[in-house]
């Protein structure tokens, strides 16, 4: 039986990089995954991002990680990923770095436009700063994530779903997967004050929390199962 290699990046400029990694290893340590080499690395460096089957972009300060990609000439090779309809997850600063506008953003704050979402940055304000709230995903999650203990930290929400433009040139570029390519953003999770926290579109994955900094690996199998597995078994 032929073994399949499966890549899974953490962006490591800075954040919760090194707790993405030790989750990913936990939920492939928890399953069979009988026939999958898998490798995950932390990726500063274009040769390490052109290994990258998915990618994952933590949790962190938004502005620091923007400048740091443009500053090791990190960004442009990002943008091309985001073109090429990899896989990826962003989680807090990493969900504003993904998405195509942001509100409270600092001036010049370089995004990669990876998701048609408008992102509110620090949304909850100096009362709610930070709480950790257990939150019910199994509506969404295909391995029923339940009581998640869901951590928020000066979290962003999607504070508006843009319009889907440039899909006739996405599909010419790229046809080799209809699903990834006609996607439309899905709200995934709202609070119960309306806030939605947590959003997909196609094989991209954006949430405000962090799932990295809770003792259960349940998401980042979700990930992995739901994104990455199977956008390498489409292409
Ligand atoms: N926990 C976080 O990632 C916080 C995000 C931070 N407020 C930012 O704008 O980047």
């Amino acid at each position: 039986m032929t073994r399949q290699e499966t890549t899974i990046g953490v962006l490591a400029l800075q954040g919760a990089f090194i707790e993405h990694i030790q989750h990913l290893e936990l939920a492939v340590n928890s399953s069979a995954y009988d026939s999958i080499d898998f490798d995950f690395i932390e990726v500063r460096t274009e040769t390490e991002l052109s290994r990258c089957d998915g990618l994952i972009i933590p949790g962190g300060e938004s502005t620091s990680i923007s400048l740091i990609a443009q500053r090791t000439n990190l960004l442009e090779p990002l943008m091309r990923f985001v073109k090429d309809e990899k896989p990826i997850w962003g989680t807090c600063a990493g969900l504003i770095f993904l998405s195509k506008q942001i509100i409270n953003g600092k001036p010049g704050q370089a995004i990669l436009g990876g998701m048609d979402i408008q992102v509110e940055r620090n949304a909850f304000g100096r009362q709610l700063d930070s709480f950790k709230v257990d939150l019910d995903f199994s509506g969404f999650t295909s391995n029923k994530v339940d009581a998640f203990p869901t951590i928020f930290i000066r979290a962003p929400v999607i504070s508006k779903i843009l319009a889907h433009k440039g899909q006739q040139e996405r599909d010419v570029i790229n046809s080799r997967n209809d699903y990834i390519n006609n996607s439309k953003v899905e709200v995934l999770y709202k609070l119960e004050n309306g806030l939605i926290v947590a959003v997909r579109q196609g094989n991209k994955l954006g949430t405000s929390f962090h799932p990295e900094l809770s003792h259960d690996c349940r998401f980042h199998k979700w990930f992995i199962d739901e994104f990455v597995l199977k956008s390498q078994s489409t292409v």
